[in-house]
């Protein structure tokens, strides 16, 4: 490739993500089971608006419509999630076969129009009866998670050839049991860490599910977050070392390197456990690529305020921030790319999620909706990730964040990322400029960039 071409290579695999409680609604129909998104939103106070993914986006009963779209789009790839409790009620034992057909309905409507299924097996939404018996900080839980993932294999593998075992364990952690802000709304410093590890525990059970059932491609989708210092001060290094091994090192080293950052200790103190060898050898299971989604990065300071990493973000004044107070920092993108290829051996790399919640201007007279920070968003990042390619980054594929507006978590629907506008009161779909352009982009493979 040189300087100036940004074509990629030959069947990079362009496309969209989504996740299911963000966009499906129904999410108790067919004898589905709750969620504890479907318990955190219906308690008073932890959403913004009261807001609820009853309907969100009516994927469930509108999914042919959005396949068409996609397909209308040119889009070549579809990265979605599986709601576990659609399929296991409980969680575990009876499979409801009503919830699988549905991911099977969505995987053949894909295929037979020539869309790229990427399905994550735990997009956050843990099926309510789990989190009855302990959750993430049950040890048993990397067995229920194996054996759920057992029955998506079987009944979907082969139509299905990129697998992701779970979707960002830092925010589960960091979210749902450091913080509070996400479900299940846990506060504990000595949570946190084990739920990191048996979110990864369970990750290694479905790889080794895996490898003896299926016959394509498994990876972990994990947030990077790239830390740069504010000073050259011992202090805002010493941060910003916490920092990066607190949302980056945390997840990745253990899957390649089977150990934890050391930092971790010095962030968690008596809080941090020492797990059995046994547990890091489940966890190294390899994989056959990395899911990586990028937003933003963090400038990083002493911050001994911010509990536990004691490490805090400075704002740049001359920077653009988005709808959700990140920083647009395509640079990120190229500098974390780099980072994986130098630190783990080069591992396939597939962008699973990229994307910008902005004020987008209303739905026009002529139907348009001019989102050019968006567009703009996308240029950059996309640019951004060419310039790890040409270094040497094995990068297979780009899923755009979102397909759709959608339930942004505690943040309800106030924030948009998709590339098509929702309508939530009509359901109606409305593709964007960014969609219009995205479009562009996959049709020349990234020339039209
Ligand atoms: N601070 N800060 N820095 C950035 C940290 C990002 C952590 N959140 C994510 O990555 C979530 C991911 C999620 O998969 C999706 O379900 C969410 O809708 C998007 C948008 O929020 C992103």
């Amino acid at each position: 490739m040189t300087q100036h071409d940004t074509t990629f290579p030959e069947h990079f695999l362009w496309g969209t993500a989504t996740s299911a409680y963000q966009i499906e609604g129904s999410p108790l129909a067919d004898g589905a089971g709750p969620s504890i998104w479907e318990r955190f939103v219906h308690t008073p106070g932890l959403t913004i608006g009261g807001d609820t993914g009853d309907v969100a986006c009516d994927h469930y009963r509108r999914w042919r419509e959005d396949v068409r779209m996609m397909a209308d789009l040119g889009l070549r790839a579809y990265r979605f999630s599986v709601a576990w409790a659609r399929v296991l009620p409980e969680g575990r034992g009876t499979v409801n076969t009503k919830g699988l057909d549905f991911y099977s309905r969505l995987v053949d409507e894909l295929l037979a129009h020539g869309i790229t299924p990427l399905t994550t097996l735990f997009h956050w939404d843990l099926p309510a009866a789990l989190d009855d018996r302990g959750g993430w900080l049950n040890p048993d839980i990397a067995h229920w998670f194996a054996d759920y993932a057992d029955v998506m294999f079987k009944a979907l593998d082969g139509r299905v050839r990129h697998w992701a075992t779970l979707n960002e364990p830092w925010v589960v952690t960091d979210g749902g049991y450091l913080h509070g802000a996400l479900a299940p709304g846990h506060r504990s410093l000595y949570e946190a860490p084990i739920a990191t590890h048996h979110l990864l525990r369970a990750h290694g059970a479905a790889v080794q599910r895996y490898r003896s059932v299926g016959k394509h491609q498994i990876g972990l989708v994990v947030n990077l977050e790239p830390k740069y210092a504010a000073s050259d001060s011992a202090a805002d290094q010493a941060a910003t070392r916490r920092a990066h091994a607190y949302m980056n090192g945390q997840y990745l080293d253990p899957v390649f390197l089977g150990r934890y950052p050391e930092e971790m200790r010095e962030i968690f103190g008596a809080a941090w456990p020492e797990w059995p060898a046994a547990d890091h050898e489940l966890i190294k299971q390899k994989l056959d690529f990395i899911g990586l989604n990028y937003y933003t990065r963090s400038v990083t300071r002493d911050a001994p305020e911010a509990w536990p990493v004691r490490a805090g973000r400075v704002i740049q004044p001359q920077a653009t921030y988005t709808e959700t107070s990140w920083e647009v920092f395509p640079q990120g993108l190229t500098d974390t790319l780099a980072w994986i290829r130098e630190r783990y051996a080069n591992p396939p790399v597939y962008i699973t999620e990229n994307g910008a919640a902005f004020y987008d201007p209303p739905v026009a007279e002529n139907g348009r909706v001019a989102d050019a920070l968006r567009v703009d968003y996308l240029r950059k990042h996309i640019g951004a990730m060419h310039a790890a390619i040409a270094a040497g980054s094995d990068v297979r594929g780009y899923m755009a964040w979102s397909l759709l507006d959608n339930f942004e978590w505690s943040l309800g629907f106030a924030k948009r990322f998709g590339l098509v506008h929702i309508n939530y009161a009509t359901q109606q779909r409305t593709p964007k400029d960014s969609a219009r352009y995205y479009s562009r982009v996959v049709a020349s493979n990234g020339a039209a960039l």
